[in-house]
């Protein structure tokens, strides 16, 4: 399994199951690529991180340090993976960018910058896993979220990045089925999720509870290992939001807006030149 997510210097966690009994040969064991991680924090979290892996039960656990920013380092990690192992058998697609909570402020460069993480580092990790995931008929599991879906005021690079997720992996399962390819491919839609991250970005706008982030990543592995289409998580929410968005789109914008403490947002000054 390779999971992407950052360590705090940018790193990428690579994760071995352990095999369910002694008999089963050695390439069964559940190859898993999780989510990179920041290479600063890195240095200090990374080996407790591979360490609480290996105390939960991993066979196996490493990470790489690097940013996804760049899409050579996201086909190194997935060669690093291949090193390792020789197969896989799950790709976690999870890591994002720092990104604002905020009204747009015409920076493009941020909006360029945020794609490469977000977006074509995870086309990167893919093209460069398909063959070995191919092989082991595996699964490929892309962490998005409702700004995915609909878009909500503040969050216009983030929301865009997730919404090119969903174009592309969509089109990407049409075509595994045209021509038989066994890669399952799990689009999870996530509503607010306590981690420290979001609750320190929106808990002054949003009245939300969020989920807790613990019961969500065991239900995006669920998924994946079910070759599930979408996850939505918490259900509750996410579902009655992807319905309204259909059925009364306009309704839902209103909604949405209503849920905002507006005045609470601290207006960024506009940023300069156009990013080219
Ligand atoms: N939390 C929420 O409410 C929701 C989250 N989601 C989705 O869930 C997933 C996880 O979100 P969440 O845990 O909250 O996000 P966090 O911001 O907490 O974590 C993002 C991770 O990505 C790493 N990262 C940042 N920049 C880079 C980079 N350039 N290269 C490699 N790694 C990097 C960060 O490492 P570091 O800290 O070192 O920078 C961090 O570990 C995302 O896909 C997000 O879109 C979806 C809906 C709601
Ligand atoms: C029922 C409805 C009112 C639905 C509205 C849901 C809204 C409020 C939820 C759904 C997805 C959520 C965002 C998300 O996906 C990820 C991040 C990145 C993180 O670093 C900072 C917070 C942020 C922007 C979340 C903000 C809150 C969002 C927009």
């Amino acid at each position: 399994m390779l999971t992407t997510q950052h360590f705090s210097t940018h790193s990428i966690q690579l994760l071995q199951r352990k095999r369910p009994s002694e008999d089963s040969p050695p390439s069964k064991g559940r190859r898993v690529v999780s989510h990179p991680q920041h290479p600063g924090q890195c240095l200090s979290h990374c080996p407790q991180v591979v360490e609480k892996c290996l105390d939960l039960g991993a066979a196996s656990a490493r990470y790489v340090s690097g940013s996804m920013e760049s899409t050579a380092f996201a086909e190194e990690v997935v060669k690093e993976a291949e090193n390792t192992w020789g197969g896989l058998d799950m790709l976690i697609l999870n890591h994002i960018g720092h990104s604002f909570f905020d009204f747009f402020n015409g920076d493009v460069d941020h909006v360029r910058k945020l794609m490469e993480t977000n977006f074509l580092s995870y086309v990167a990790m893919t093209t460069s896993a398909l063959p070995m995931l191919k092989e082991s008929e595996g699964s490929i599991v892309v962490v998005s979220s409702v700004s995915g879906k609909v878009a909500s005021p503040f969050t216009a690079p983030y929301s865009a990045t997730k919404f090119a997720l969903e174009g592309f992996y969509s089109s990407l399962r049409h075509e595994f089925i045209i021509e038989n390819v066994n890669v399952s491919i799990t689009l999870c839609i996530l509503g607010y999720i306590n981690t420290e991250s979001a609750v320190r970005a929106v808990s002054h706008v949003i009245n939300e509870t969020p989920a807790p982030k613990e019961e969500c990543a065991l239900e995006i592995i669920r998924s994946g290992a079910l070759r599930q289409r979408e996850l939505h998580y918490p259900a509750r929410t996410v579902t009655p939001t992807l319905l309204l968005r259909d059925l009364a789109p306009e309704f839902l914008d209103g909604l949405i807006r209503s849920n905002f403490r507006v005045e609470n947002i601290k207006k960024a000054p506009a940023a300069q030149g156009s990013g080219h």
